[in-house]
């Protein structure tokens, strides 16, 4: 019998989601670029003993943050020298964990004494380190990243890696999202007894995401639509921080009294950074940032959510047009561009409080939300 080994071999989509489970568990990935080989690790889960190790093995590491992270924590003539997406850091010879640590996590911003100017490796930033970048922003840790460059004349793979290449990792890590339905069932809502919800998984089996069907909806008409994004402090604790649980409620109700819609509920917590980094940015917020500032000084853009994701269960429901339960212009313009019409914007203007006020204003002043 002939069996094709190739098919069990992972694939592209695949091999990125293997390096970012391991790099969650603080272990390396192997990626490759004109003919360069390095070993990354996340900062976040690096441990000492295994950071002593691979510096015996391969030698210094370089440090790579975020441009963001880079303004945020240099001195401002270094800074000024940022001119890539990706900062390359030279750490002292003798750097340990935790000076790593303090470079990449807020939580040793209020107490980080002068360390002096940041020494940074003065060639531009390749496809190797955006996609290093990427690939632990990918896995919702801290955006930075110990990089070790094998040797030229190292013998092959010492850790028995599967190589990435650097340029791939990015073109599919901006591909389309590809989502396949799991499974569904009826599901009775408070708001309307007629519901079913669907479970679409994305086959690299890291994330899940939900649409909700209210009544029947009619697919040869715009249907009354809502893009959630997961909240676990609005939806499910009724925090006061945000807007997300009351306009969660009022997309529901609107859709139970016209007795027809489609709720779709993205696992993109904390605008796609996870609720660990999104308590980060918190903790930056009670501080005195603002919401956006907070990413920033964290090392993320303002929003890292895909809602191409919400566009995608639309269309593998049938839908092709929608009148949209929404203050946000960015989830117009992508179902825009992703074949889905927009015949109505309906603004969602809910659960306003002492609070929340400044994070709305902050919101319609700087990422061009309805008021
Ligand atoms: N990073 C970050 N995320 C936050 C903060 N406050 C709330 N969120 C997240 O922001 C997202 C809000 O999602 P939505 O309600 O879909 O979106 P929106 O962009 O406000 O747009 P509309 O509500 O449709 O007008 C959720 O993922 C929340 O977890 C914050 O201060 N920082
Ligand atoms: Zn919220």
């Amino acid at each position: 019998m002939q069996t094709n080994i190739d098919c069990l071999l992972p694939s592209m989509p695949e091999r990125l989601a293997r390096a970012r489970g391991d790099l969650a568990m603080g272990l390396p990935a192997l990626l490759t670029h004109d003919g360069a080989r390095v070993l990354i690790v996340a900062i976040e889960t690096l441990t000492q003993t295994r950071l002593d190790a691979l510096r015996d093995m391969f030698g210094a590491p370089e440090l790579l943050l975020t441009a963001k992270r880079g303004q945020a924590i240099m001195a401002p003539a270094t800074a000024a020298l940022i001119s890539d997406d990706t900062v390359r850091v030279c750490p002292p010879a003798d750097a340990t964990l935790e000076w790593f640590q303090k470079q990449a996590d807020t939580q040793f911003d209020a107490a980080r004494a002068p360390t002096g100017p940041l020494h940074l490796v003065r060639n531009a930033a390749t496809a190797l380190h955006e996609a290093a970048i990427k690939l632990v922003k990918k896995a919702e840790l801290l955006p930075a990243v110990g990089l070790f460059t094998l040797p030229a004349d190292m013998a092959d793979n010492p850790l028995h890696l599967v190589p990435i290449t650097a340029q791939d990792a990015l073109h599919h890590l901006a591909l389309a999202p590809v989502l396949a339905p799991v499974a569904a069932a009826r599901l009775p809502l408070e708001t309307h007894d007629v519901g079913r919800l669907h479970v679409f998984r994305d086959p690299d089996g890291m994330s899940e995401h939900y649409a909700i069907e209210i009544g029947k909806p009619d697919p040869d008409q715009p249907v009354l639509s809502r893009l959630h994004s997961a909240c676990f402090t609005g939806d499910v604790l009724g925090s006061l921080k945000c807007d997300c649980g009351p306009q969660l409620d009022a997309a529901l109700a609107r859709m139970g009294e016209e007795g027809a819609g489609v709720l779709l509920y993205l696992n993109q917590e904390g605008r796609g950074i996870g609720l660990a980094n999104k308590m980060r940015v918190y903790d930056l917020q009670s501080k005195g940032l603002d919401t956006v500032e907070a990413n920033h000084r964290l090392g993320y853009e303002d929003d890292e959510r895909d809602f191409r994701i919400a566009a995608v269960m639309l269309s593998k429901l049938g839908f092709q047009s929608v009148r949209l339960l929404t203050n946000n212009p960015a989830k117009v313009q992508t179902f825009h561009d992703n074949g889905i019409t927009i015949t109505e914007q309906l603004p969602l203007r809910v659960g306003r409080n002492i609070h929340n006020q400044n994070y709305l204003s902050v919101k319609a002043l700087k990422s061009g939300h309805m008021l």
